[in-house]
């Protein structure tokens, strides 16, 4: 089997995008995000009329949203796998997003591409960036075998820079449970080259999830 069929074939550990609902919007989002990076020439005047018309659809949402209890209630409810995170979550503009799943092995994989939001050095991404990454990896790793838990300790190694505009392969396994105490493991590598690695102490403990 192909590795593009195999990745096809694994069990999804992140939500669906759904274009019909806010996904789409927030793709747009993204887009804004990066595209307002450095515009360079654009005039004064111009990009006031831009942050007028983002005003007004920030007003726009805002006046028909639920109250922030009854989102709170709905963003915990379901499946298992969120889609307001700030990681993998499609309806999270600051998401990049990546798309996690399992592999029979009992690690998780997934592969995103980093452009200028996420900047650190020149060219390349920013490292709490990639810690954000990993945290998130190895919670989801611990969810996908077994005991999960909230993070105590999170050791990042950077090994070498992390290129921006490039598939990063995010990957994460839990490597021990003891009691309470779950390690986990994971790397982010670009070309097949280790750039960051993590290794991660949880505390087994979940936080209520709001009702
Ligand atoms: C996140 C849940 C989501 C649910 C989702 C469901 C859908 C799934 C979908 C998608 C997966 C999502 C994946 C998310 C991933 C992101 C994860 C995060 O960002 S988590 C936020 C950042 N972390 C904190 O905010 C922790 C703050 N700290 C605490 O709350 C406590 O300190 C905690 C829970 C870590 C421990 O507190 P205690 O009171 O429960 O336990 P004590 O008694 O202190 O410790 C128990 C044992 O652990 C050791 N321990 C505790 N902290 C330690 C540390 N930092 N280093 C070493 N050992 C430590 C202690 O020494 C003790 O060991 P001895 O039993 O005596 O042997």
């Amino acid at each position: 089997m192909s590795p593009e069929a195999a990745a096809r074939e694994r069990p999804r550990l992140t939500a669906t995008p759904d274009n019909a609902g806010v996904d789409a919007a927030v793709a747009a989002a993204r887009r804004v995000v990066a595209a307002l990076l450095h515009t360079g020439g654009n005039s004064a005047a111009e990009m006031q009329d831009v942050a007028a018309r983002l005003d007004a659809v920030a007003d726009h949402l805002e006046q028909h949203a639920p109250p922030m209890a009854d989102r709170m209630v709905d963003m915990w409810a379901g499946e298992g796998v969120t889609r307001h995170d700030p990681v993998t979550g499609p309806e999270n503009a600051i998401a990049p997003p990546l798309a996690l799943a399992g592999r029979d092995d009992g690690a998780i994989e997934g592969t995103t591409v980093l452009g200028l939001p996420y900047q650190g050095p020149p060219g390349f991404v920013h490292g709490g960036v990639s810690a954000l990454l990993l945290d998130h990896t190895l919670g989801v790793a611990n969810h996908w075998a077994g005991p999960s838990g909230m993070t105590a300790e999170l050791t990042l190694r950077y090994h070498r820079t992390t290129p921006l505009f490039q598939p990063l392969t995010v990957t994460a396994r839990q490597v021990s449970v003891d009691g309470r105490k779950i390690r986990t493991e994971g790397t982010i590598t670009a070309g097949g080259e280790i750039c960051v690695s993590a290794a991660g102490l949880f505390i087994a403990k979940q936080v209520p999830r709001p009702q």
